[in-house]
C-alpha cells in the first residue's frame, strides 16, 4: 500500500484517509501522497514486461503480478511509480542544495556574532576600568578624610577592600552597563559567574556571596549620595571617626564592636575572615582583636585585665546632685543580750502596724518611719559575724551600730568585739541598754563597764548617745529610733539617687520557684527593673524588684533594701553590686572576677598544711611569712592566741595571722585560707560542715586546738621547722543530742543518735554547741538500751552522761576523740 524509498520514511497519519498517505523528511517537511487502491478483483492473469527497479520489476514480472491486472493497467502502474521515483530524486537534490545554502547561512551568522561579542568584550572591560580607577580615587579620597567619618560606611567598605575580586559597580550607568553585558556575554562573564556560584566558598559567601550582595547593596545606596552630593558640589565624604580602644587582655566580641562603634556583624566577619569562627558573644584574646581594631583604622590602647571594672568605677557625684539618704544601723552585742528581740519589736512597733495582714517578708533588712517622719533601714541580720563579713568584701554597708547591752548582765566579750568592730569601721555607736524591765536590770553599771573599753556614753559626759530600752514590752524604742534619727543627722548622710545603682548584697540564696535571688541593700543610684548588673562574680538583669513588705516595685532608691530576682548565679553576702550599661560588661567583669578568684586559688596551690609550709619555709628562701588563720570560741582567746602568734619568730621567718575571728569556722575562713595558703586553727570551735567539706576538697588543714599552749607550740614548732612528736587526735565519732532525761542517781543523761563513726566509753568527748566546744572531758555512762555498752556504732541510739559536767541541751553535739602520739618526720 505504500511505497518507499531508503532514506524517506512514508507512515500512515492517523487521520489520513485511504489512499492518501504522508511522507515525512527531515527538517520537519512533509508530503502529502496520493496512493490509488483497486479493490475490484480481477480473475483474468496477463503477462508484461517488468523493467525498472525493484518495485516495478516485482510489479512487470507476470508471475509476481497480482491476479486479475491487465497489461494497461500493469503499465500506467509502472509510469506512475517511475515519475514518483524521479520526482523524488529531483525532491532530493533540492533539499541538498537547500540544506547546504542553510548552513552557509549558519556559518556567516556565526562568524558576525563573534565579531559583535569581540567587540562588546573589549568595551565593557574599558568601562570596567574606568569604574576601578573610580572607586581608587573615591577611596584615596576617603582614607584622606578619615578623621571624623561615621563608622558605618567604613565598616561596610571594610569587606569590600578585603574582596577585590569582585568589584562593585561604580555607578548606575556603570552598573546598568555591567548588567547588560552580563546578559549578552554569556559565555565569558556568565560562565564565571555560573563557576561562582556553583562553587561557594566561606571567603566568596563573606565577601561577595549572599552578605555581599546585601552590602553591595548598601554600598551602591551610598555610592550614589555621594556621587549625587559630588554633584551637588557639597562636602562629600562622611568623616570616620578614629576611636582609641581601650583593649582589656579578653574582650567579649560585642563589645570590642561597642567600643570601636562598629557594626557587630561586621566584626564578626572580619574575625571569620581571619579564620576565627567566633560568634557576638565568645571572648578573644586581645591579639586577634587589636588585628580587629587596626583593621577598622582605630588606635589600641592595651589595658590590663583589672581594668574591665574601670566602667564601674564610677564618677564622682557633684555635691549639688547629692540628696539626704535614710541611715542604715545594724544592731550587735553579746548572745542573749536582747538583738533579735530589739529588731523584731522595733518591726512590730513600725512595720506590722501598717501592713495588711501584718505579714512580713523577711528580706534580711526592711524600713522603718519614725513618728517623726525619719526613715530608718535596718538590717535585719544582728550580729558581727554579718558585719565582718560584710566589711571584708568591701562593703561598708552600716552607718550606725546600736550596740546592745542587757542591763541584767555586763559587758561581755562579744559586747567588745563589737565595740571594736565598729571602731574599726569607724562607724558610730549607739549603745541600747536593753532589758531594763527585768528587776535586776541596773543600767549604771553598763554605763561604767563600758568605759572600759572607752566607750563614753552621753550620761557619763561622753558623746556617745546611751538609750534604754525594753524590747520586751517597748519601753524606749521611740527615744532610741528618735537617738538613731538624731544620729543620722549628724552624719549627714548623702547619695546620689540620679545615676547607676550601687548596692551591697546583705543575703542571697537560691530559691527553688525564683531562681538566684538576692538582697540587696542599695548605697547610691536608682536601681531600676530591667537594668543590667554585675555582682561579685555574677551578673544579671533585673526581672523584678521586691520590697520588705513583698510588694514588687519598680524601683529602689538609696539605702532601700530590696530583693532582686534576675541573677545568673548566687553571689555572696557582702558582695557589691553595679549597674552597667552593657551585657556584655557585666559578664566580661564577672568572668574577670571569676577568673582572677580562680587564678589566686591555684596560685596559692596545695601549701596549706603547716608542714607543708615549713618545708617551704625551709627550701625556699623567700618563704619568710608563715599564715595562719585562728578563729576562737570567745574574743578574749582569739586575741590571746593573736598576741602569742605575734611574739613568735625569728629574723628569717614570721607568724602572720590573716585573719582572727570568734564563731566556728566557715567556708569563708575556708576560702580565706586556701588564697594564702594558709591552715586554720580552731580554738574551741568547728568547721560548720560545709566548710568541713570544702576544706577537704581544697586541702586546707583545719587543726582544732583546746589549750593554747599547744596551738603556740605547734606554731612555733612549725616556725623553726622543729615538730616534735605530737599527741595527735583521731575524731572516731559524731552524735547529736535528741533528748535530755534526769536519772536519778546519774542526772542529766542525753539521749543521742550516733551520726558518725562510733561512740566510744573509753574515748574522750567534747560538748558542742552552735560548733562550740562548750566542755571537754571523758563519759560517765554509755548505755544502749538498759546495758551499759563499750561501743554504740553509727545509725544507732544511745544515752551518754559526761564526768562531773551536766550543762547538756537537746541539739547539742557530741564530739568523741581518741588521742594517739605521733612522731613528725620532716619531709
Ligand atoms: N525581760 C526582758 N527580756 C528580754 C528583753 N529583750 C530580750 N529578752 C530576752 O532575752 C533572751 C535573748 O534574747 P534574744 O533577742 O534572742 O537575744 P540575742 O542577742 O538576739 O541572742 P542571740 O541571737 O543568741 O545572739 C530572750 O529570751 C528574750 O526574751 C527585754 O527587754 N526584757
Amino acid at each position: 500500500m505504500s511505497d518507499t524509498d531508503g532514506k524517506k520514511t512514508l507512515g500512515l497519519r492517523g487521520g489520513a484517509r485511504p489512499g492518501n498517505v504522508k511522507q515525512s523528511f527531515s527538517h520537519g517537511r512533509t508530503k502529502n501522497v496520493v496512493v490509488e487502491t483497486k479493490r475490484k478483483r480481477v480473475v483474468v492473469p496477463k503477462t508484461g514486461a517488468s523493467k525498472g527497479g525493484a518495485s516495478g520489476a516485482s510489479l512487470g514480472d507476470p508471475a509476481k503480478r497480482p491476479a486479475g491486472i491487465t497489461d494497461a493497467e500493469m503499465e500506467r502502474r509502472l509510469k506512475a511509480v517511475q515519475a514518483a521515483r524521479s520526482r523524488e530524486v529531483e525532491e532530493a537534490a533540492a533539499r541538498e542544495a537547500e540544506e547546504k545554502a542553510r548552513a552557509e547561512d549558519r556559518e556567516r551568522r556565526r562568524a558576525e556574532q563573534e565579531a559583535k561579542e569581540q567587540e562588546e568584550r573589549d568595551r565593557e572591560e574599558s568601562l570596567k576600568a574606568k569604574a576601578e580607577e573610580e572607586e581608587r580615587k573615591l577611596r584615596e579620597a576617603e582614607a584622606a578624610a578619615q578623621a571624623a567619618a561615621a563608622p558605618a560606611p567604613a565598616a561596610a567598605e571594610q569587606p569590600q577592600r578585603a574582596a577585590p575580586s569582585r568589584p562593585a559597580p561604580q555607578d548606575a550607568t556603570a552598573r546598568k552597563k555591567d548588567r547588560d553585558a552580563d546578559q549578552r556575554n554569556n559565555r565569558n562573564k556568565g560562565a564565571d559567574d555560573g563557576r561562582r556560584s556553583g562553587k561557594l566558598t566561606l571567603n566568596q559567601a563573606l565577601s561577595g556571596g549572599e552578605g555581599g550582595r546585601q552590602r553591595s547593596m548598601a554600598a551602591m545606596k551610598r555610592k550614589q549620595e555621594r556621587a549625587r552630593q559630588k554633584a551637588m558640589g557639597g562636602s562629600v565624604e562622611r568623616e570616620k571617626v578614629t576611636r582609641t580602644v581601650n583593649l582589656p587582655e579578653a574582650i567579649v566580641v560585642s563589645e570590642l564592636a561597642n567600643r570601636m562603634a562598629e557594626r557587630v556583624g561586621d566584626v564578626v566577619k572580619s574575625l571569620m575572615q581571619m579564620g576565627m569562627m567566633v560568634t557576638q558573644n565568645q571572648t578573644i584574646d586581645a591579639d586577634t582583636a587589636e588585628l580587629i581594631i587596626e583593621e577598622f583604622g582605630h588606635t589600641v590602647n592595651r589595658v590590663s585585665d583589672a581594668d574591665v571594672e574601670q566602667v564601674i568605677h564610677e564618677v564622682e557625684d557633684k555635691p549639688e546632685d547629692l540628696q539626704p539618704r535614710p541611715p542604715v544601723i545594724t544592731i550587735m552585742g553579746h548572745v542573749d543580750h536582747g538583738k533579735t528581740s530589739l529588731l523584731d519589736a522595733i518591726r512590730n512597733a513600725k512595720v506590722v502596724a501598717g501592713e495588711a495582714g501584718g505579714i512580713t517578708q523577711h528580706i534580711g533588712a526592711y524600713q522603718v518611719v519614725t513618728d517623726t517622719g525619719a526613715v530608718l533601714s535596718f538590717l535585719d541580720t544582728p550580729g558581727h559575724a554579718a558585719f565582718t563579713s560584710m566589711r571584708s568584701r568591701g562593703a561598708q554597708v552600716t552607718d550606725i551600730v546600736v550596740l546592745v547591752v542587757a542591763a541584767d548582765d555586763a559587758v561581755m566579750p562579744q559586747t567588745v568585739e563589737a565595740i571594736n568592730h565598729a571602731k574599726a569601721a569607724k562607724v558610730p555607736m549607739i549603745v541600747a541598754i536593753n532589758k531594763i524591765d527585768k528587776p535586776g536590770a541596773n543600767p549604771d553599771k553598763v554605763r561604767t563597764d563600758l568605759l572600759q573599753h572607752e566607750v563614753i556614753v552621753e550620761k557619763m559626759s561622753g558623746e556617745v548617745q546611751d538609750v534604754e530600752v525594753s524590747a520586751i514590752n517597748g519601753d524606749g524604742l521611740d527615744d532610741l529610733l528618735e537617738a538613731i534619727a538624731l544620729q543620722s543627722e549628724l552624719l549627714e548622710l548623702k547619695a546620689n539617687p540620679n545615676r547607676a545603682a550601687q548596692g551591697a548584697v546583705i543575703e542571697a540564696q537560691l530559691d527553688v520557684g525564683r531562681g538566684p535571688v538576692a538582697t540587696v541593700l542599695i548605697q547610691n543610684g536608682t536601681l531600676r527593673q530591667g537594668d543590667i548588673f554585675v555582682v561579685g562574680e555574677q551578673y544579671g538583669k533585673v526581672r523584678a524588684l521586691i520590697n520588705d513588705k513583698g510588694e514588687r516595685i519598680k524601683e529602689a532608691g538609696p539605702s532601700v533594701p530590696v530583693e532582686v530576682l534576675g541573677l545568673n548565679g548566687t553571689p555572696e553576702a557582702g558582695d557589691v553590686l553595679n549597674v552597667t550599661s552593657t551585657e556584655a560588661q557585666a559578664r566580661e567583669i564577672a568572668e574577670y572576677r571569676e577568673k582572677a578568684a580562680k587564678d589566686k586559688r591555684a596560685a596559692a596551690g596545695a601549701a596549706t598544711t603547716l608542714e607543708q609550709l615549713m618545708a617551704n619555709a625551709k627550701e625556699n628562701e623567700n618563704v619568710s611569712e608563715l599564715p595562719i588563720l585562728v578563729k576562737a570560741d570567745v574574743q578574749g582567746s582569739a586575741e590571746a592566741i593573736v598576741q602569742a602568734m605575734e611574739k613568735i619568730g625569728n629574723d628569717e621567718v614570721r607568724v602572720r595571722v590573716l585573719h582572727s575571728g570568734v564563731g566556728a569556722i566557715t567556708e569563708t575562713d575556708v576560702g580565706l585560707a586556701e588564697a594564702s595558703g594558709a591552715p586554720i586553727m580552731g580554738f574551741n570551735v568547728r568547721a560548720n560542715a560545709s566548710a568541713r567539706n570544702t576544706a577537704n576538697q581544697k586541702g586546707v588543714e583545719i587543726r582544732y586546738y583546746s589549750v593554747i599552749y599547744d596551738l603556740v607550740d605547734d606554731v612555733k614548732a612549725a616556725a623553726s621547722g622543729l615538730l616534735s612528736n605530737e599527741i595527735k587526735e583521731n575524731f572516731i565519732g559524731y552524735a547529736n543530742i535528741k533528748e535530755v532525761f534526769k536519772v536519778t542517781g546519774i542526772g542529766k543523761v542525753a539521749g543521742c543518735l550516733v551520726t558518725e563513726g562510733v561512740a566510744r566509753r573509753s574515748a574522750g568527748v567534747r560538748l558542742l554547741r552552735d560548733n562550740v566546744v562548750v566542755h571537754e572531758g571523758t563519759l560517765k555512762t554509755l548505755k544502749r538500751f538498759k546495758d551499759e555498752v563499750s561501743d554504740v556504732q553509727s545509725g544507732q541510739e544511745c544515752g551518754m552522761a559526761f564526768e562531773n559536767y551536766d550543762d547538756i541541751r537537746e541539739g547539742d553535739v557530741i564530739e568523741i576523740f581518741e588521742r594517739e602520739e605521733v612522731t613528725r618526720t620532716l619531709a
